[in-house]
């Protein structure tokens, strides 16, 4: 690891400790009533008979009944891949994604194909699944150029992408956050002119891999500028994966604030392995949307060590053993996960996704 590299992880260990202080109660739930009998487990249905105590426990009745899943695989997964992943392969994948039932495939991004050479086939990915249907597919815009680029390749839907770090917004979009916001304010206005629903992205809201530590209250005062710009779901962004529940909570805490809780979405890296407890602990404050990538695919080229997103398959996994409706096929999701490592040429990088492909054991004979 690089001095910098150390600098940086041994700022934010320290940040860590100083935020766990700051928060002694860190899971604090919503009181939904979520009485459930069972949940679709692949093709299968699982018997939740016998689990009568596990729901009537205090932390799993917080949980939402229905989680939106947000698979960013096509678009966060691959733009990090260095060999280009030919264009059929990748309308294939997004293909297999949305037959598995997911309801919003992010796509591509229009971005500089200097800066991400992956996506520069992004206006033929969307020509290729513009008669797809079942789902709605997102795609990047930085600036103006790439919001025109993408409603003229027939995008129906864009997302822009802020940081709560500067370090980070300057190495992943050239621009200060305030010049970021500006850009972000004109597409925002295009998009209203087009009626084209506008996400946003927070980036490193927990940690930078330069500044170390990032304060809550910057990532909540990022997170009301693009609600006020009339971005209809913010999706908040561990880019580095560097989080716990232990910085995570206050850092929802602090944008909850600020923030709608039923517009707020987090996006999880699993660099440390923290992605599903972070999940479980944004599901219980009011979460009801996740994002994740199939097979665990991604890391962004500009954020040094970023491994993978969450595995898709993980989440659903997860999400199914707690009763909680995805409307996804957790079978075909993996069919989808094996297609794409088969193409990359490596092992997926979801646990569940390996467990039912390779072990015979069935969660039904647990
Ligand atoms: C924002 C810029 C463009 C600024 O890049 P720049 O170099 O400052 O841009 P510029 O305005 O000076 O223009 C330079 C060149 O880029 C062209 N250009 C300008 N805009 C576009 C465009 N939209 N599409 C295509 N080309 C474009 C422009 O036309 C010009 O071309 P030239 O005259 O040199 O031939 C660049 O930094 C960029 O594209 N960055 C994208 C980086 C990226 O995609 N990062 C990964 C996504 S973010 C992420 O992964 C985090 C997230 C969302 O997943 C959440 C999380 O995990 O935290």
């Amino acid at each position: 690891m690089s001095i910098l590299g150390r600098n940086a992880l041994n700022k934010f260990s320290i940040g860590c400790r100083a935020a766990a202080q700051l928060t002694p109660s860190l899971i604090k739930g919503v009181n939904n009533d979520c009485t459930r009998e069972e949940s679709n487990w692949g093709t299968q249905k699982m018997n939740y008979s016998g689990l009568g105590n596990v729901f009537s426990n205090k932390l799993l009745r917080c949980i939402p009944r229905f989680v939106k899943i947000v698979e960013v695989g096509p678009r966060d997964g691959l733009q990090n891949e260095k060999e280009m992943v030919p264009t059929n392969v990748k309308v294939e994948l997004i293909k297999m994604l949305v037959s598995s039932g997911l309801s919003v495939v992010e796509a591509t991004s229009f971005v500089s194909p200097k800066w991400v050479p992956q996506l520069a086939d992004a206006k033929d990915v969307m020509k290729a699944i513009q008669n797809v249907n079942g789902a709605r597919f997102p795609v990047l815009t930085p600036n103006i150029k790439g919001f025109e680029a993408a409603v003229a390749a027939g995008a129906k839907e864009v997302a822009i992408f802020a940081s709560a770090s500067e370090s980070f917004s300057k190495s992943n979009i050239n621009c200060s956050i305030d010049d970021s916001l500006k850009r972000y304010h004109n597409v925002a206005l295009a998009a209203k002119e087009h009626s084209i629903p506008v996400r946003g992205y927070i980036s490193c809201v927990v940690g930078c891999p330069v500044e170390g530590m990032v304060p809550p209250s910057k990532v909540a005062h990022v997170a009301k500028q693009l609600c006020d710009m009339g971005c209809y779901e913010i999706s908040l962004g561990d880019t580095i994966g560097v989080g716990t529940p232990g910085t995570v909570v206050p850092m929802l805490e602090a944008v909850i604030n600020v923030v709608p809780v039923d517009m707020l979405a987090v996006h999880f890296h699993d660099t440390y392995g923290q992605a599903l407890s972070n999940i479980l602990a944004s599901l219980q404050m009011g979460i009801v949307t996740v994002d994740s990538s199939v097979a665990g695919l991604g890391g962004c080229p500009y954020a040094k060590g970023a491994s993978g997103n969450v595995a898709t398959e993980d989440v659903v996994y997860m999400l199914h053993g707690l009763g909680v409706n995805t409307n996804v096929d957790l079978g075909k999701l993996i069919l989808a996960g094996n297609f794409i490592c088969k193409h990359l040429g490596r092992l997926s990088g979801s646990k569940a996704g390996i467990a039912l492909s390779t072990i015979s054991t069935r969660v039904s004979k647990l």
